[in-house]
């Protein structure tokens, strides 16, 4: 168990001053609180027993300046405790997904394909929200109430050793048998429950992006259904799991009974000398206990839960990218870009087929290049390899006479730029958008990208660059979307430019008007287009065929 949780454990250290404030304001608030029921106790039962006898003796103020002094302090370290181990563990669960995100990053698409789209987002929602349990629910408390056991030790202590050894007696064996009976009585179904939570987001996702799909195939209602089933079978794993937290909530109050009837006997007239309003303090003392026991049990209840969803994060967090970038950052011809493929033999991982065999040639700097084929034949897995997305099985790719695999991402990135298939609009403004290309143009230059592409039109409503753009780009029509990713390439300025299928689906006019925009703007970089139509062929240098798994060059 620990070997799961030790990669979250190893963090705290990070934020060990914050953590050490959190538990002494978890302490002081037990402390508070024990010191307040215990003294009104004795108040209590001191002011009956002095009676109106003790009206002008019995000094009344000390006492309860004490009662509203332990009030206070106990309302201000509650509050503190709550502000400081809620903001420490909010700033633990953001270093996590931020580290999560930054190790998914490099992955490639083969590892990530492992997991459903709607499985990672759920770890990086929910199994991270989980593993706020941890410290607020398991490490704060227990070591509150290890640290208060041992306080309410030396106080009972002062007045008799006998009932502070029941008192420590009773704590430490519920503090240390009781999360373990609750573990095991919890495990399975806090792993169930954090199964099916994940389950029901994963369906929930593919039901919302499906809706077309399920309408068309007429599986909407039964679809719907077995959401429904899993979230009824979920709201009973917690039943269950909320059954056992109030049967560990009645085994507390069974034990701190048991405790108190004890003290009491201890106490009691013929066993012990004490005066009465010491004997409600001490019993007192005894009742206020269920105040530190209580969220033990609970917070074992949910270890199985935490586990599992540590478990899918380390999964995660285990694996390391099959891509490795190098470390060359700058190269003297960063300006220009040719391209050569050395011998590339590729097949996709775990699949018989192969897509490229003994692929050998030559695109040299500023040269416009068209690469055609049959659909399925390999082209954008061509691309693909260049951006290093894929890898090829062997053989070796050049730019500029250097190994692809020698640069550094950021300098690969720096080198191409990329107008895929499909361009994806962000629910952001216009701006935001485009300067996915370049994030350091000003608001002239996407101006300016803009007129090249011909989408100023965009710009002749109030909101201007700040024009949103909604989900998916839902405003825009498949022509400017294409601008738009056009743009961003622009943007980008790059001396090397990878466009898959620019102009697919798009009616002639447009089609004419984005390759035009394209020749213009990319005169002198070196150009590489996947394109169906042979017509597009006149308006490059060369044209490659890819066919049969290998290339070859057909003179325009
Ligand atoms: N991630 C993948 N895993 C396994 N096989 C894949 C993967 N991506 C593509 N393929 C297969 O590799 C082959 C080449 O695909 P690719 O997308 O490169 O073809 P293409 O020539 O670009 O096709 P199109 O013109 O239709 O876009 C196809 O048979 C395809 O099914």
């Amino acid at each position: 168990m620990l070997k799961i949780l030790f990669p979250y454990i190893k963090l705290y250290q990070y934020y060990f001053l914050r953590i050490l404030l959190g538990m002494l304001m978890v302490i002081t608030a037990l402390a508070a609180s024990i010191f307040l029921l215990s003294l009104s106790g004795w108040f209590l039962s001191a002011t009956a027993f002095v009676g109106f006898a003790g009206l002008y003796t019995f000094n009344y103020m000390l006492p309860a300046a004490g009662v509203r002094g332990a009030a206070i302090l106990r309302t201000v370290a509650r509050y503190f405790d709550r502000l400081v181990n809620h903001d420490t563990t909010f700033r633990i669960l953001a270093f996590l997904r931020t580290r999560a995100f930054k190790h998914l990053l490099p992955l490639n698409a083969v590892q990530i394909q492992r997991f459903e789209k709607a499985e990672l987002l759920n770890t990086f929602i929910a199994d991270i929200d989980n593993l706020d349990h941890l410290y607020l629910r398991l490490f704060a408390p227990i070591i509150g109430s290890l640290c208060i056991t041992f306080f309410i030790y030396f106080a009972v202590s002062y007045f008799d050793h006998n009932i502070a050894l029941v008192i420590t007696l009773f704590l430490l064996v519920t503090i240390l048998t009781l999360p373990i009976i609750f573990y095991y009585a919890g495990r399975t179904l806090g792993e169930q429950i954090a199964e099916q939570k994940s389950l029901y987001r994963q369906k929930l996702v593919s039901y919302m992006q499906g809706q077309a799909e399920l309408t068309l195939f007429n599986a909407k209602h039964s679809f719907r259904q077995s959401l429904t089933d899993i979230e009824s079978h979920w709201l009973k794993l917690q039943t269950k799991q909320s059954t056992l937290l109030s049967l560990s909530n009645a085994i507390i109050v069974m034990i701190v009974g048991v405790m108190t009837q004890i003290i009491i006997w201890l106490v009691a007239d013929g066993i012990s000398n004490y005066d009465q309003p010491i004997i409600a303090l001490l019993i007192f003392i005894g009742l206020s206990s269920t105040e530190i026991l209580s969220p033990i049990p609970s917070a074992f209840l949910f270890l199985g839960q935490v586990l599992s969803s540590a478990k899918r994060m380390n999964n995660l967090l285990s694996l390391s990218p099959v891509i490795n970038f190098g470390e060359l950052s700058n190269t003297d011809n960063d300006q220009q870009c040719e391209i050569t493929f050395k011998s590339i033999n590729f097949s996709y991982p775990n699949q018989p087929l192969i897509i490229l065999k003994d692929i050998n040639f030559q695109i040299k700097n500023g040269e416009h290049v068209a690469l055609i084929g049959q659909t399925g034949c390999g082209k954008s897995t061509l691309l693909n390899l260049i951006t290093r997305t894929w890898q090829p099985t062997n053989g070796t790719i050049m730019l500029n006479q250097i190994d692809i695999s020698q640069f550094s991402e950021p300098a690969l990135r720096n080198m191409m730029s990329v107008v895929p298939q499909v361009i994806h609009i962000f629910n952001d403004t216009l701006r935001n958008n485009l300067l996915i290309g370049n994030q350091y143009a000003n608001d002239a230059q996407l101006i300016s990208v803009l007129k090249k592409v011909e989408l100023d039109k965009l710009l002749s409503t109030e909101q201007g660059l700040n024009l949103w753009l909604g989900e998916s780009g839902r405003t825009l029509s498949g022509g400017e979307r294409r601008r738009i990713g056009i743009a961003r390439a622009l943007l980008h300025n790059a001396p090397l430019i990878l466009l898959d299928e620019p102009t697919e689906s798009l009616d002639n006019q447009t089609e004419q008007q984005i390759l035009s925009i394209i020749k213009e703007n990319y005169a002198d970089k070196t150009l590489i287009m996947i394109t169906h139509r042979l017509i597009h062929q006149a308006l490059f240098d060369c044209t490659y065929l890819l066919e049969n798994n290998t290339i070859k060059k057909i003179n325009n």
